[in-house]
């Protein structure tokens, strides 16, 4: 019987988070510790350390040495190497596999061991997810060094999506073009999705590929997914995963001319490129200096809301002007966010026929805001969805799977919220792969 334990690393747009688990070949992964960094892009960033279920660390502010996600890996590694509470983590030859998270995984279609041939490749698609990729490679690079007998493995964020059909996947374009330069939807957020078809399948009580889902992972990047019997059927991302919904600092989609009359220089190599990532100005535009932090001045979507839903309207005799003109931006920020997000579901409903078993919410947006899942669900109340404002209003979702919405008739679709575990999924799918072992 093979055991290991299992570091999963998921380096996110504005966080990083890190799972450790016990696995034995084939088996579920049971998890250790949990430890996460977020809010990298609305400093200071904060610490949170689970150990066995339990919050050792629930909100420690970490000082502003944590340029980006390499620096939080460090950090985390080091809180879980020094917790003498780990015993299974003594020290760092203790971990036996590494499963990273790696958002364009280009034509891959399962979980890859990293040698240097498939770095290299992976090196090459780096400017295809320039908030993501590179930074992830950064962290494998760490791993490789610093836990010299670990196996690492990449996982990829657009595996989930390699069941695209083509008329969905196909940009009209040149089609030679299209072919040799690779220019096609892949889609992101798949490991996550993963993991939310199986949860939401089970909770259904169906097999995996008899459920029809709406899925909207919404996070500091944002997307939505059409799920027909089980597999990715469409998704909001594309060749990158600025295409679709807006996010923290992306903008999402834009008129594609856009660019070209926000500024003349648009062309030009932006300053921040590096030898490991390669950004014009204008993708440094759309990726980095757009979406929430453009429009509102902060990246983080509680506060949006909070602001959004404040009562400091123009009523108000003793709210001051800034109030009021940050309660406009904040509530038109939410209200845009509705929106784009409504388009793609009334979109994705058509497109699966009207057969949608369920409408998920998960990542940190779907998952803590009932008042974002409120707003959608009744802007989607024509097609049957409807939310439980009790439930919904509940100020913590427990559970991996919980439904927000009122349970109509059989066909009526449901409305669940499931917490998105993307370090789970990789760890589950390295238990399952010998190669791995
Ligand atoms: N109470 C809340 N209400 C709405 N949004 C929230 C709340 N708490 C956190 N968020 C949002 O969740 C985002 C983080 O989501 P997450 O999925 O963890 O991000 P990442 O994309 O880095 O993986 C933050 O940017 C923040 O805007
Ligand atoms: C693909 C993507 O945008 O991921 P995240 O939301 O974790 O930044
Ligand atoms: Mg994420």
């Amino acid at each position: 019987m093979k055991k290991k334990i299992a570091l999963s690393v998921n380096a996110g747009s504005s966080s990083v988070k890190v799972s450790v688990y016990d696995v034995e070949f084939g088996q579920a992964p049971v998890q250790l510790a949990e430890a996460q960094i977020s809010g990298l892009t609305s400093p200071p960033p904060t610490l949170k350390y689970v150990r066995d279920g339990k919050t050792v660390i629930k909100a420690k502010e970490v000082d502003d040495n944590i340029e980006g996600q390499r620096d939080a890996f460090s950090l985390l590694l080091e809180t879980l190497v020094e917790d003498e509470d780990l015993p299974q983590i003594k020290s760092k030859e203790d971990i036996g596999i590494v499963c990273h998270r790696i958002v364009h995984g280009g034509d891959y279609s399962k979980p890859q061991l990293i040698s240097n041939e498939t770095y290299e490749h992976l090196e090459n698609l780096n400017d295809l997810a320039p908030l993501h990729n590179a930074n992830s490679l950064g962290i494998v690079q760490l791993c490789i060094r610093a836990l010299p007998t670990a196996n690492n493995v990449a996982c990829f964020d657009s595996q989930f999506h390699s069941t695209i059909p083509e008329h969905i996947r196909t940009y009209p374009i040149n089609r030679d073009i299209a072919r040799s330069n690779k220019l096609r939807k892949y889609g992101f957020h798949g490991i996550s999705y993963a993991f939310i078809t199986r949860s939401a399948a089970e909770f259904l009580g169906k097999e995996p590929d008899e459920v029809n889902i709406i899925a909207l992972h919404l996070g500091s990047g944002a997307s939505a997914c059409a799920i027909k019997n089980g597999k990715s059927w469409d998704t909001s991302m594309g060749l990158t995963p600025l295409a679709g919904l807006p996010g923290a600092t992306r903008s999402g989609s834009v008129d594609p001319s856009l660019v070209f009359h926000y500024a003349s220089d648009v062309g030009k190599l932006s300053p921040a490129s590096t030898s490991d990532l390669h950004i014009s100005r204008a993708e440094e535009i759309l990726n980095k200096e757009s979406g929430w932090k453009a429009l509102t001045g902060t990246t983080d979507f509680g506060k949006i809301t909070s602001s959004a839903f404040s009562s400091s309207s123009s009523s108000s005799s003793s709210s001051s002007d800034d109030d009021d003109d940050d309660h406009e931006v904040m509530k038109l920020a939410f209200d845009l966010f509705v929106d784009r997000i409504c388009g793609f579901i009334g979109s994705y409903y058509v497109s699966l026929r009207g057969k949608v078993d369920a409408l998920v919410f998960a990542g940190g947006i779907g998952e803590k805001s009932p008042q974002l899942r409120a707003a959608v669900v009744d802007q989607i109340s024509c097609l049957g969805f409807q939310i439980d404002d009790e439930v919904n209003n509940k100020n913590e979702i427990r559970n991996v799977v919980e439904e927000v919405g009122k349970k109509g008739g059989l066909d009526e679709p449901r409305v669940l919220v499931v917490q998105t575990d993307e370090q789970f999924e990789m760890a589950r799918a390295c238990a399952e792969d010998a190669e791995f072992w």
